[in-house]
């Protein structure tokens, strides 16, 4: 393995124990909490260590989501949603906002900013988390380097309708996002989901060499791992209906299965025997009744006993975070970059404007010129159709755009890379521009249709000062 290469250039750090104790999550779907809630993680301990990787394996439906989300923090408390126990960073508690400043998550599906190259995501984190210019630019390129990303470093990611890197590649720019951040511990949830086996391999493979060099804590989900995969795990965590049949490392856990009468037959891929013997059919009750006995008599000790011997020490690696002005700053360029490169979105709603100021200047046509009381009435109707019409221009950024980068923002939002009020301004700012020129263009083509005459100058600047509103609100 060559070290130098992916070395990252922040200092080499102590490591982070992430731990959990007595962990219960308990659902209940019924509203009026009258009936027994659904137990989904059923009092389980753990310890995912430094330097590690720590796959989380089970048949479907066994909890191993839910237990990732919860060592992130995703889920919380709520009136039907009980959640009690210890989870612990070095042994000390944390919230949301604690593990977003030493963990990274990357999620299943991949949440990345389409008009965005792979080179330019990375930036944009880069900008918000590094001071010093340098800084920013040996972490992104340590990231391409390291992510094999160096050949599509300037592809748009792409989506549904604009043609972007690959379903390897997106992947890697979510965890090369997380790379930038260089936070201690990174989660993951089924990293390998819907890519080739080589690709798996790739990214797997470069999880190890992360928590091995930079001693890095590494915990994922993961869906049948194939054999080459499996050999890089340090630690399994079985699962089943929300309990643990092993944990451990991988190299004791055939011989543990044997040990309690479940041999895994030769030249079978020992995961793939052990997670069919815990499927949740009937003719398998008694076996996972004898999993669970044999983990209480000859694991759960082992894992308390470590449990009890983590010493409590300081999280380090604090992230920076940038002021409020720098992360409007870096919301508007990305916005800015979205809106030259987002042709279709730009076209479409000058189409629109073109559309509504001649749908309202055909409906008054020459009203204007209408003699006495029918003419007034004429005009101030279609004048409130043009304010309308700018009104539902203005509307556009809320229906149609916002829900696109909603996921996005999210994530973001939840790594604590901005803050909501930041993103607002900074999206609020982009749509300055559209909110003077869409409705100029409406009234221009009007002000003939209709044949207003130049009281029109007074209603263009209402419905500036109307949109430029309802954006504030
Ligand atoms: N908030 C919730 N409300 C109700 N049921 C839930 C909730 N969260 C999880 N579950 C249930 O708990 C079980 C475990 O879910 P989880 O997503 O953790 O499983 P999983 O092991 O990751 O499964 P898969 O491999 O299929 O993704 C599932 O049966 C799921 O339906």
């Amino acid at each position: 393995m060559n070290k130098a290469q992916i070395v990252p250039q922040k200092e080499q750090i102590n490591g982070l124990t992430l731990s959990f104790k007595n962990l219960n999550y308990i659902v209940n779907q019924d509203k009026n909490n009258q009936t027994q809630g659904r137990i989904i993680l059923n009092n389980i301990s753990g310890i995912c260590p430094p330097g590690k990787v720590t796959a989380i394996l089970g048949a479907s439906g066994a909890g191993k989501t839910s237990l990732l989300n919860i060592l992130a923090q995703r889920i919380s408390t709520k009136s039907n949603v009980q959640i009690t126990g210890d989870i612990l960073a070095n042994g000390n508690h944390y919230d949301s906002e604690k593990f977003a400043r030493f963990s990274g998550y990357v999620m299943q599906n991949d949440i990345l900013f389409a008009t965005l190259t792979v080179k330019e995501t990375l930036e944009f984190v880069a900008n918000l988390k590094y001071t010093n210019e340098n800084e920013k630019i040996s972490r992104v390129n340590y990231a391409l380097k390291t992510l094999k990303l160096e050949k599509c470093q300037n592809t748009l990611i792409g989506n549904e309708l604009l043609k972007g890197i690959s379903g390897g590649e997106r992947k890697r720019t979510s965890i090369g996002v997380e790379l930038v951040r260089d936070p201690q511990c990174i989660l993951l949830d089924e990293p390998t989901s819907g890519l080739d086996s080589f690709t798996a391999f790739v990214i797997i493979n470069l999880l190890k060499k992360l928590s091995v060099v930079s001693k890095r804590t590494i915990i994922f989900t993961i869906h049948q791992p194939s054999s080459d995969i499996y050999l890089l795990f340090d630690q399994i965590f079985l699962l089943a209906k929300g309990r643990f049949v092993y944990q451990g490392p991988k190299e004791k856990m055939i011989d543990y299965f044997q040990s309690i009468g479940f041999e895994c037959p030769k030249k079978a891929n020992p995961l793939d025997y052990f997670i069919s013997i815990m499927q949740n059919e009937e003719n398998r009750q008694s076996d996972i009744q004898n999993l669970f006995k044999g983990y209480d008599n000859q694991i759960q000790s082992q894992i308390d006993e470590q449990l009890s011997r983590i010493q409590l020490k300081n999280i380090e690696n604090e992230e920076f975070q940038a002021n409020f002005q720098q992360q409007v700053v870096q919301i508007l360029k990305r916005g800015i970059l979205n809106v030259k490169r987002d042709k279709i979105l730009v076209r479409s709603r000058i189409v629109m404007a073109v559309f509504l100021g001649l749908l309202v200047g055909g409906i008054f046509w020459g009203a204007a010129n209408e003699p006495g009381f029918k003419g007034t009435q004429s005009t101030t109707g279609g004048l409130f159709f043009l304010v309308m019409s700018s009104f539902m221009t203005a509307l556009n950024p809320v229906i149609v755009q916002f829900p696109q980068e909603r996921d996005v923002f999210l994530r973001e939002e939840n790594s604590k890379l901005y803050s909501t009020f930041a993103y607002f301004v900074g999206k609020s700012s982009i749509e300055i521009p559209f909110l003077i020129i869409f409705p100029i263009i409406q009234q221009l083509i009007c002000y003939w249709m209709i044949d207003l005459n130049d009281q029109t100058a007074s209603i263009v600047l209402i419905n500036i000062l109307d949109q430029v509103e309802i954006v504030w609100d």
